[in-house]
């Protein structure tokens, strides 16, 4: 049986790649390479290039691969500051898409979807850790987009035998182990590979944005995931719900939050750079905290995060090192 992975070539999907062919699995990815890579996509999985938000396209990656048993959701822009500028285009392709994927997931009866949802679905939550009883409402269109993604899986499930799960992943950061794959983002946003670039002397400094947060040391505190822990999440799912587990939501985070400070202050020990910084004003759609609650993920799914904010910047460090032009090299 195939696991399909849709936006396998991206950050998260080139792991998860990786990681359903190491424990057996026979693996097709889809990729529209719009801030994916080729050469994050193991040789070993039959790779289609194309849009899934093309039916026609989608169509016939499904007519080819007779023996999906599951798919696996990652196809989305996914960056807060940017959905803060083009809204449209963000509903445009996460929730454009996500329609086509449903519809051919029903044309085609394929039964089991794990899809990537967000912390930025909560918006500035109601209480910290954020479970999954917490109200859900985003403060940015890329949250707005991917809650109504979770909406249309829960009608499509209720009206069909489809079921789903919805991994609401807090903030994702590491790579594989080995330093083999890890984040290359085209134009990078993201705090962690951010502080590493200038580790490398890539960049000058790095500007933490905003210091005026309801917090501690009043930068924004996020919970930091491990890529193992969260490609284990998904096999994870899919097992649940291959054996008959009903359509579901779970928080991925470890219940620990780290400030921006926090975060550049542990990459500094773990690199041993200086690494400069300066405070800037805050960026847009920035909640002051999120930390998850996980328990549910714990009890149901049996997963149980491991990967500190030491070891998760140490791995990525180790890729960065490796691939200081990502997979332009
Ligand atoms: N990285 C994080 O911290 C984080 C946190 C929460 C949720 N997520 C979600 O996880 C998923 C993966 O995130 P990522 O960081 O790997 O992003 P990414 O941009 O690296 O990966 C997304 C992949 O999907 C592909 N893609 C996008 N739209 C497509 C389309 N219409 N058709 C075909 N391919 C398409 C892109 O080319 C890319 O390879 C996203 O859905 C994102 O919203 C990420
Ligand atoms: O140069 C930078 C980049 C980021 N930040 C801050 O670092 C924190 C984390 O930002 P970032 O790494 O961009 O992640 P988020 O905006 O928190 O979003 C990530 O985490 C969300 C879940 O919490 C996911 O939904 C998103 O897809 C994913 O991009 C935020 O306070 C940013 O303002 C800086 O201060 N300077």
């Amino acid at each position: 049986m195939t696991v399909l992975i849709l936006g396998g070539a991206g950050y998260v999907g080139s792991h998860a790649t990786d990681e359903f062919l190491a424990r057996g699995y026979d693996v097709a990815v889809v990729d529209n390479l719009s801030t994916g890579h080729r050469a994050a996509v193991d040789e070993k999985a039959r790779f289609y290039e194309g849009d899934i938000r093309d039916k026609t396209f989608l169509s016939d990656v499904f007519t080819k691969e007779k023996n999906i048993e599951g798919v696996m959701h990652f196809c989305a822009y996914s960056l807060v500051g940017e959905s803060m500028e083009k809204p449209l285009m963000y509903f445009e392709n996460n929730v454009g898409g996500a329609i086509t994927l449903l519809e051919v997931m029903n044309d085609f009866n394929v039964k089991h979807i794990v899809f990537s949802s967000t912390a930025a679905t909560f918006g500035i939550p109601k209480e910290t850790p954020i479970t999954e009883q917490t109200p859900q409402n985003p403060i940015n269109p890329y949250g707005e987009s991917k809650l109504i993604m979770e909406k249309m899986m829960k009608w499509q499930a209720s009206a069909t035998d489809m079921t789903y799960v919805a991994l609401r992943y807090f903030n994702v950061a590491g790579a594989k182990h080995d330093g083999s794959i890890g984040e290359a983002h085209k134009n990078e946003t993201h705090l962690i590979p951010i502080i590493l670039q200038v580790a490398l002397g890539q960049r000058e400094k790095i500007m933490i944005y905003g210091d005026d947060y309801q917090t501690e040391d009043g930068t924004c505190v996020r919970d930091y995931i491990g890529m193992a822990d969260l490609i284990d999440a998904h096999i994870k799912a899919l097992d649940y719900l291959k054996t008959g587990g009903q359509s579901d939501a779970f928080n991925l985070g470890t219940k620990t939050g780290y400030s921006n400070l926090q975060v550049l202050e542990t990459a500094r020990k773990v690199t041993g750079h200086a690494i400069p910084s300066e405070i800037g004003p805050r960026r847009a759609g920035d909640p002051d905290a999120l930390v998850a609650d996980s328990s549910k993920a714990q009890a149901i799914l049996k997963w149980t995060p491991s990967e500190k904010l030491a070891d998760i910047i140490q791995n990525a460090w180790s890729w960065h090192q490796k691939h200081p032009h990502g997979y332009e090299d």
